[in-house]
């Protein structure tokens, strides 16, 4: 039915166009007429922030004022009418992340009861939109921020700290455009679609408190300042009553996607979950063996079946090598699916940018693992280095995909046949 190229090619097939679904123009275009909104100030904020941005300015034109996007470095795509155009730090904010949020306030602090913020959220945003509390240094943030991400803390966990260091997160965004109103469409890229976790929730109520924020601290072991530890006391909003949020995609969406895409090609397709969080490795042995489960005992489904997950692994970094969560599951799958025909994973980040690279992710069978051991490579070596992006660029199973200007975390899908 499929040879080991087509396979190839149908599973990165499926990946794109599932991702293309979640594009964020096609859900701004989707929501923003329903809204009846005029002469609105906009904000979009995130990795997603040019394409929504630009989206919305497409559907409402002369009825946006005014408009400022802050995205990641290489993430915008030209001028958008007189809209001021940034880009930032990601994952660790820097001086324009700061001198970007100083002008987006500068804008709100003029508004008044009558007034309306068109506010176009994605993931990133933590690190794209930042002002410090007063008494933390942005060196400090910056620590703290590449501490957090390297200690294997969740998303949750890490927004809990971030959310009580912030003038702009945890709803005091919302807090600082009071009384003007906000509306906010938001493309989740956090499992379980939490507002006040996505992108640490600058428009939404914040459900975690100061002690959240020290018991994540001491659980990592992630030592800070006294005046660090002062702000964190601050308590964050619990309520806010200027607020109207829209969530316009997220990995149900892109898992859905996948789902039907596969079955039009004639696989058996299910979802198994669309909240996978554990170790990257660890995802990619198990879905290696349910894999193998499909391939030798035609079970939880029938050959030719599909596999489709979404979620968001972690990654502890202990190795000096580079990757991201989706190459390192990607790799480990490899090693467990190694000398086995008729299997193949794809892992991808729906952003298009995997880790610190210019890769989306990996695309591996029963091969992979074979190709690198004949050219004298011991993949397990690459796996304990974290160094996947290597390891699956010598073995030509990088997913190059390029930013694709969306953010609903990771998908991946196993065929086989
Ligand atoms: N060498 C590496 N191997 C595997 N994962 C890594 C490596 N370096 C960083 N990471 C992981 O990449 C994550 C950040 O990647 P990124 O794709 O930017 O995340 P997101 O898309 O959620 O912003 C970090 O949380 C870290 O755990
Ligand atoms: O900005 C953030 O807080 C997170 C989650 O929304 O996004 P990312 O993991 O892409 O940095
Ligand atoms: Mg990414």
């Amino acid at each position: 039915m499929f040879d080991p190229e087509s396979l190839k090619k149908l599973a990165i097939e499926i990946v794109k166009k599932s991702i293309e679904a979640v594009f964020p123009d096609r859900a701004v275009k989707e929501t923003l007429p329903k809204l009846n909104l005029d002469r609105v100030i906009l904000v979009a904020v995130g990795k997603a922030a040019w394409r929504m941005a630009k989206a919305a300015y497409e559907v409402l034109g002369e009825k946006i004022r005014k408009g400022v996007v802050v995205t990641k470095y290489g993430h915008s795509e030209g001028l958008i009418d007189d809209f001021e155009i940034y880009e930032a730090g990601h994952p660790v904010p820097d001086e324009n992340t700061i001198k970007t949020t100083r002008r987006v306030l500068e804008l709100v602090d003029q508004l008044n009861e009558n007034d309306t913020v068109l506010f176009l959220l994605s993931g990133g945003g933590s690190s794209l939109f930042e002002l410090p509390l007063e008494g933390v240094s942005l060196e400090e943030i910056q620590k703290l921020t590449s501490a957090l991400l390297k200690s294997g803390a969740s998303i949750e966990e890490i927004n809990t700290v971030r959310k009580h260091l912030s003038q702009v997160k945890g709803g005091r965004f919302a807090e600082r455009v009071f009384p003007a109103k906000v509306v906010a469409l938001v493309l989740s890229d956090v499992l379980g679609d939490r507002l006040d976790v996505i992108a640490s929730g600058p428009a939404w109520p914040d459900n975690s408190t100061s002690e959240d924020a020290l018991k994540v601290l001491e659980k990592y072991g992630i030592e800070t300042s006294e005046s660090v530890k002062r702000a964190i006391l601050q308590e964050t909003p619990k309520h806010l009553s200027n607020v109207e949020i829209h969530l316009i995609g997220n990995v149900q969406k892109v898992c859905d996607e996948a789902k039907s895409l596969a079955k039009e090609k004639g696989f058996n397709a299910e979802i198994i979950t669309t909240s996978l969080d554990c170790e990257a490795r660890e995802a990619g042995r198990f879905i290696a063996s349910i894999m193998k489960e499909v391939k030798f005992k035609d079970r939880p489904l029938k050959k030719p079946a599909a596999l489709i997950f979404g979620g968001e692994t972690v990654v502890h970094v202990k190795g000096n090598g580079i990757g991201g969560r989706n190459q390192e599951l990607a790799l480990s799958a490899a090693i467990a699916l190694e000398g086995i025909e008729g299997v193949i994973l794809c892992s991808a980040g729906t952003d298009g940018t995997d880790g610190p690279t210019d890769a989306a992710g990996g695309i591996v069978d029963g091969s992979t693992a074979k190709t690198l051991k004949a050219m004298g490579e011991d993949p397990y070596q690459y796996l304990k280095n974290n160094d996947s992006y290597n390891a699956l660029k010598k073995s030509g199973a990088l997913l190059i995909t390029g930013p694709t200007g969306t953010n609903v975390n990771d998908l991946i899908i196993g065929l086989i046949v």
